[in-house]
C-alpha cells in the first residue's frame, strides 16, 4: 500500500520552550493550524516519556480537526503509542532501516541530512522525505558551530533527489523575510528541483500571533509553488514565458524587437520622471564615473557602504548594486544585499574578477549565501567562473581569450542554476532569464580602453531594473500583486536589456564624434551622449536578436 502523501508546504516543528510568555502551547498550535500549517512534528527535548505521549496525543487530537498529519521526533515508542503518521529521525538516532522494521511499511520516515553523502544514504535507505539543514545559522544551541548550507548548498542536495520520489523540506534560520530568497536560491542547478516545503520553528512558535505568522509563510510558499507549476507548464506547452523572477508573461508572438525597443523607451522616460535612488557598493576605481552615468540617465546615485547606513537606506532605494571590484566593505555588502531581498528591491551583482583568486571566489560564495541577486553581470571570465567553466580565463579584471563557443547556452544554464538574470558582456552581450537568450550587438571598441566600462554597465542595469519595478507598480495595483514569493516586482529581464542597450548605443555615438580623439575624450563624451540619448536613437541603432 502506498504511504499517505503529505503536504510539506509549512511544516511546523514544535518547541514548547520557545513560546512567548503567557502563551499556551495548544492554543498556539491551533492558531497556527488555522493560519495554514500543513504538517506538524512534535519535538520534546526534555519531557519524560509519559509527558511526551500526553503532549503528542493532545497535539494529534487538535491536528485531526484540521486534517493535518503529525510526526514524532525521534521516539518510535511515542509514535506507536499515539498512532501518528510517522517519525522524523536525525543522523545519530535509530538507523533508518531498523526504524522501518520497527514501525512497519505504512508509516512516514523523515531523515535530517546535512550534506550530499547523507542525502545519498537517505535515498538508498528509502526515506520518505529529508529535512535539509541547517540553511542559516540560528540562535538555537544545536546549530552552533555547524556548517550552514545556504540556499546554494540546499539546491545541490535537491539535485540528488531527481526522479527518486523523496520529498524535501529545508530547516534552520528560515524566517518570513528570507523565505523568497531561500525558495528561489535553492532551485537545483542541474534539474531545477525545488523544495516541497519549509520546516519552521521559532517564526511560528515564538509568535504572539501564530495564525498570522503561519498564514504569511503559507502565502509565500503557495505562490512560489504556483509560479513553478506555471513555469513547468510553459516548458511542456511552449509559447508563453513566465519565470519565477520575471512577472510579465511573455507571448512569443508579442515579444519582438519592436516590443523590446518600445519598452526600453518607456523605461528611459520612467527614469527621468521618477529619479530613483540607486545605492551602489562599488569599487574605488569607478565610483565617480558610476555616479555620473547614473545621473546622466536620470536616476540618482548614492554610494553608501556602511552597514547601518545601507540598512536604513534600503526601504528608500530603487535598486542596489553590489560590485566587489576592490572588496572593501564585505559586511556592508552582506547587509545591503540581504535588505534588498527583504524590501523586494532589484539587486545587481557584479562579481569583478571572481575567477582570479580564491579569495574572490570564496567571497562570492559567502555573499550569495547571504542574498539572492536579481541580475548577475560579468565579462566572459567572470561568468565562466560563476558557471564553473574553464573555457575563458581571467587576467585580473579583464577576460583573456576570445570567449565562449556557445555563449547563449552558458548564460541560459547559469540563469537556471542561479535563478537570476545573467548578463555576459563583451563585443556582443548575451542576456538570459533561463528561458530566452537576447543577443545585443551595439557598442564601441573604446569601451575596452576605459577602465570600469563593465562596472558602469552594471550601474545602468541597476538604474533600469529600478525603472522596471516602478513601471510595474505604476501600472498595477500593488495590492493585486498575487505572487508574494516573487523577489522583485517588474520585468527584470527588460531592466537588464535596457541598461546594456542604452550604454552601448550611447558609446557608439560618442565614438563617432569628431572631438573624440582617444579614451580620455571618449570617457567624457560617453557621459554626454548618455545624457542626450533619445528613444528615437535607440530605435534607429538597436541591434537585437531574440533566441528561444
Ligand atoms: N569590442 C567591443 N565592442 C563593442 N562593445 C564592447 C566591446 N567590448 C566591450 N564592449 C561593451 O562594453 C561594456 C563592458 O563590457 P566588458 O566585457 O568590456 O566589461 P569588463 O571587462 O567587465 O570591464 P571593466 O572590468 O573595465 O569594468 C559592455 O556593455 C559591452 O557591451
Ligand atoms: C581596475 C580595477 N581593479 C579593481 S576594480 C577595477 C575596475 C574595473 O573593473
Amino acid at each position: 500500500m502506498p504511504r499517505i502523501q503529505l503536504d510539506y508546504s509549512i511544516y511546523l516543528v514544535t518547541g514548547r520552550e520557545l513560546l512567548p510568555p503567557g502563551k499556551d502551547y495548544y492554543e498556539s498550535l491551533e492558531e497556527s493550524l488555522q493560519g495554514g500549517v500543513t504538517l506538524v512534528q512534535v519535538r520534546e527535548k526534555n519531557a519524560d516519556t509519559g509527558e511526551f505521549i500526553e503532549v503528542a496525543r493532545r497535539t494529534k487530537q487538535i491536528c485531526d480537526k484540521y486534517n493535518v498529519p503529525v510526526l514524532i521526533n525521534d521516539r518510535i515508542d511515542v509514535h506507536l503509542a499515539v498512532g501518528t503518521a510517522g517519525i522524523h529521525i536525525g543522523q545519530t538516532d535509530c538507523p533508518l532501516p531498523l526504524a522501518r522494521q520497527l514501525i512497519g511499511p505504512d508509516a512516514i520516515i523523515g531523515l535530517s541530512v546535512r550534506n550530499l553523502n547523507e542525502c545519498k544514504r537517505a535515498i538508498e535507505q528509502k526515506a520518505d522525505y529529508i529535512g535539509i539543514g541547517t540553511v542559516w545559522r540560528t540562535e538555537s544551541k544545536d546549530t552552533k558551530g555547524r556548517k550552514c548550507l545556504g540556499p546554494d548548498g540546499t539546491g545541490e542536495i535537491l539535485d540528488l533527489l531527481h526522479d527518486t520520489g523523496v520529498q524535501a523540506v529545508a530547516i534552520g534560520g528560515i524566517h518570513l523575510p528570507n523565505l523568497p530568497q531561500l525558495l528561489h536560491g535553492s532551485i537545483s542547478p542541474k534539474y531545477s528541483n525545488s523544495l516541497d516545503g519549509i520546516a519552521i520553528i521559532s517564526d511560528i512558535v515564538s509568535s504572539k500571533n501564530p495564525r498570522e505568522s503561519a498564514s504569511n509563510l503559507r502565502e509565500i510558499v503557495d505562490s512560489f509553488k504556483r509560479a513553478r507549476k506555471s513555469l513547468n507548464q510553459y516548458q511542456v506547452k511552449g509559447g508563453v514565458f513566465d519565470s519565477p523572477f520575471v512577472i510579465e508573461h511573455r507571448n512569443k508572438n508579442e515579444f519582438t524587437n519592436d516590443y523590446l525597443i518600445k519598452r526600453v523607451e518607456d523605461l528611459m522616460n520612467v527614469l527621468k520622471d521618477e529619479t530613483p535612488l540607486i545605492n551602489q557598493l562599488t569599487n574605488k576605481v569607478v565610483m565617480n564615473d558610476s555616479a555620473n552615468v547614473t545621473l546622466a540617465v536620470g536616476a540618482s546615485p548614492i554610494m553608501s557602504t556602511n552597514p547601518r547606513d545601507v540598512y536604513d537606506l534600503s526601504p528608500a532605494i530603487g535598486a542596489c548594486l553590489i560590485n566587489f571590484g576592490t572588496i572593501d566593505d564585505k559586511e556592508g555588502m552582506q547587509v545591503a544585499g540581504r535588505q534588498a531581498n527583504v524590501n523586494k528591491k532589484p539587486l545587481i551583482f557584479d562579481p569583478v574578477a571572481v575567477g582570479a583568486t580564491s579569495f574572490r571566489r570564496e567571497t562570492a560564495q559567502e555573499l550569495l549565501a547571504h542574498w539572492q541577486p536579481t541580475v548577475i553581470k560579468g565579462n566572459a571570465a567572470e561568468i565562466g567562473a560563476m558557471a564553473e567553466s574553464s573555457e575563458v580565463a581571467s587576467r585580473g579584471v579583464d577576460a583573456a581569450g576570445s570567449g565562449f563557443k556557445d555563449p547563449g547556452s552558458i548564460v541560459k544554464q547559469l540563469a537556471k542554476k542561479r535563478a537570476a538574470i545573467i548578463v555576459l558582456t563583451g563585443p556582443e552581450d548575451y542576456i538570459s532569464d533561463g528561458n530566452l537568450v537576447i543577443k545585443l550587438s551595439n557598442g564601441s571598441h573604446y569601451l575596452e580602453k576605459i577602465t570600469g566600462s563593465g562596472c558602469q554597465a552594471g550601474t545602468l542595469i541597476a538604474c533600469f531594473s529600478a525603472a522596471s519595478k516602478i513601471d510595474y507598480l505604476n501600472k498595477n495595483n500593488e495590492e493585486l500583486f498575487e505572487n508574494k514569493s516573487q523577489l522583485v516586482q517588474g520585468d527584470m529581464l527588460l531592466g537588464a536589456i535596457a541598461g546594456i542597450l542604452v550604454y552601448t548605443v550611447a558609446s557608439e555615438i560618442a565614438a563617432e564624434r569628431s572631438d573624440v580623439k582617444g579614451p580620455g575624450t571618449f570617457r567624457s563624451a560617453l557621459i554626454d551622449e548618455l545624457y542626450n540619448l533619445t528613444p528615437e536613437t535607440i530605435s534607429q541603432r538597436a541591434k537585437i536578436e531574440i533566441r528561444y
